[in-house]
């Protein structure tokens, strides 16, 4: 079993990070997705996330939260996703675009018309009801 670890960054405006993967990319090209990527074969979830956030984002992580995993398949391959999420409090030019073609913070509503698998949108969605149930517990 394939198994892909990947991360929901999130501002205090509730807007996601999310990548656009390049149009040569072997799964999912030019799709939006989250960052991250594959687990190596001895390798935990959760520290599958941090090493590809410091790859791709240049960002180490300082309170990943999982999230949930679920099964999904590409191309007959059958792989699990386990996505994790974390309040990014820091300065947003800090980061760095180091894989995928672009990125953008996307506020509810903003991701409808993005290209996106399936089985990803579902995960964005339950992360954005933890997200905005955070923020409802934060205001009150
Ligand atoms: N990165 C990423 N991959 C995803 C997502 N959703 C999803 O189904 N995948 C699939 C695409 C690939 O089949 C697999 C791994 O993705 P990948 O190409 O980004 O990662 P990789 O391990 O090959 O390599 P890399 O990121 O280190 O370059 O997971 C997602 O949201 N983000």
């Amino acid at each position: 079993m394939h198994r892909v670890a990947v991360i929901l960054l999130y501002d205090r405006q509730q807007k996601v990070l999310l990548q656009h993967r390049t149009d040569d990319a072997p799964f999912f090209p030019g799709y939006w997705a989250f960052f991250g990527g594959g687990c190596e074969e001895h390798e935990s979830p959760i520290a599958t996330v941090i090493r590809e956030t410091e790859e791709e984002l240049c960002y180490r992580l300082t309170a990943p939260r999982f999230v949930l995993e679920q099964p999904f398949s590409v191309q007959g391959l059958q792989c699990r996703l386990y996505l994790f999420m974390e309040h990014y409090r820091g300065d947003k030019n800090a980061l760095q675009l180091c894989e995928g073609q672009n990125w953008g913070w996307f506020g509810p509503g903003e991701t409808e018309d993005l290209l996106m698998a399936e089985h990803d949108r579902r995960a964005l969605q339950a992360a954005r009801e933890l997200i905005a149930q955070e923020q409802l517990d934060y205001d009150h």
